[in-house]
């Protein structure tokens, strides 16, 4: 699984910390920043809208987005046609996500949770599989809506 990554100046710790997961987990990666010195700030769409657009074009399978509080990464990412971007903090949710959304994106906020419950947050997130079924008639009726 290749997974695209990136942060804006609210992410750039969890971002390192996932970073780590996917190496360990030996998952291909591709971190789109951000490069921030101390101090400065970016804007998180600049980083989101990238990301975003390389799962929807089907050049990475899945995404994770760092800033803050997670929000504002994800309002970006889901305004791509095709992606379904998760703001998660807790394991529950990042497990449900998967089995019931398919979703292809999850955010997190630095400001909100540490770096050990990110990485179990993203690690279960990065290894549950989609339960299809009656989900995927919901998550049809998304994209159909989306389509239209
Ligand atoms: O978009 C956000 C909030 O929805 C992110 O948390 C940003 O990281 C945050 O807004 C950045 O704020 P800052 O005061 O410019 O550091």
């Amino acid at each position: 699984m290749k997974v695209v990554v990136a942060s804006d100046h609210g992410g750039v710790n969890i971002r390192k910390e996932i970073i780590h997961l996917l190496e360990e987990l030996g998952m291909e990666y591709v971190d789109l920043g951000c490069e921030c010195a101390a101090g400065s700030s970016v804007d998180y769409p600049d980083f989101a809208f990238p990301a975003a657009e390389m799962v929807a074009k089907g050049e990475a399978d899945r995404g994770i987005l760092i800033c803050g509080t997670g929000i504002g990464m994800s309002i970006a990412a889901n305004k791509v046609k095709g992606i379904r971007c998760a703001l998660i903090h807790d394991t529950f949710s990042a497990k449900a996500t998967r089995e019931h959304n398919d979703s292809n994106m999850m955010a997190m906020g630095e400001r909100v949770i540490g770096p050990g419950l990110a990485r179990d947050v993203a690690e279960i997130w990065l290894t549950t599989e989609f339960l299809g079924g009656r989900h995927a008639n919901r998550v049809g009726k998304i994209n159909t809506y989306e389509a239209e």
